[in-house]
């Protein structure tokens, strides 16, 4: 469960990015719509303990300022430019460094199924920087996946995706009923998938619910 409670979020010298957001997220999947530039990967960034807020913000009562330890393994984040986030030489590597939770006789049948589930297995030994901007995303998905996390913050994961990929992508979000996962999408179709639909705007929530969709698309037009 996350809990945030008049988050603000603030850059200098006055810019306000969150206004004194008070939200509990506690669905098994949770959309995050709005404009560009409206806070929502503000918002996300918080929650993967990227940036300082005032207020509280806690996942699974660890508060996320203070708690990064005990959070460690168990948040996953994709970031919206998955290139950045893509850390180690080759791909296999780099999915590789997120299995270091098992032990380690375990790690290579594992490392060669996360490749094959996503489709990574003839690009295993490709250097990572070599991958197109799709290929990449979907790297990024694959090793954060592969930690295993509680909670998945996903930043418009299907962005640079084609149809078919981004098909698997979605299936991957929404594979495990026990992973708490909140998706930032422009992607509407994607965002009636989840349990629950947050429409931000303007540095705060405008709509909740069911019908934030199409408050949303009536908004804009
Ligand atoms: N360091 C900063 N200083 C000033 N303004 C910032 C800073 N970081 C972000 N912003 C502004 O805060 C607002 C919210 O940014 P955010 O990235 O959360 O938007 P978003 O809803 O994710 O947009 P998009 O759909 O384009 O990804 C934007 O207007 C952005 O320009």
């Amino acid at each position: 469960m996350i809990e945030l409670q008049n988050v603000t979020v603030t850059a200098k010298p006055d810019a306000v990015l969150l206004d004194d957001v008070s939200l509990t997220l506690d669905a098994p999947t949770t959309a995050i719509i709005g404009e560009n530039g409206s806070g929502k990967s503000t918002l996300a960034k918080v929650l993967a303990g990227l940036l300082d807020y005032t207020g509280s913000a806690t996942i699974n009562d660890v508060e996320i300022s203070t708690g990064r330890k005990h959070l460690t393994g168990r948040v996953g984040m994709i970031i919206a430019n998955a290139a950045a986030q893509v850390i180690m030489p080759s791909v296999a590597e780099d999915v590789a460094l997120s299995l270091r939770h098992l032990p380690k006789d375990q790690r290579p049948a594992k490392l060669d199924a996360v490749l094959a589930e996503h489709d990574l297995t003839d690009l295993a030994d490709r250097p990572a920087l070599s991958l197109s901007s799709g290929q990449l995303q979907r790297l990024a998905l694959a090793s954060v996946l592969a930690t295993n996390p509680e909670v998945l913050i996903a930043d418009e994961p299907t962005t640079m995706l084609d149809a078919r990929y981004a098909k698997l992508v979605e299936h991957q979000l929404f594979a495990s009923p026990e992973r708490q996962v909140v998706l930032i999408t422009h992607d509407m179709a994607l965002a009636a998938r989840c349990d629950d639909i947050i429409w931000v705007h303007d540095a705060t929530i405008a709509h909740r619910g069911p019908d934030a969709i199409q408050q949303y698309l009536e908004h804009i037009g």
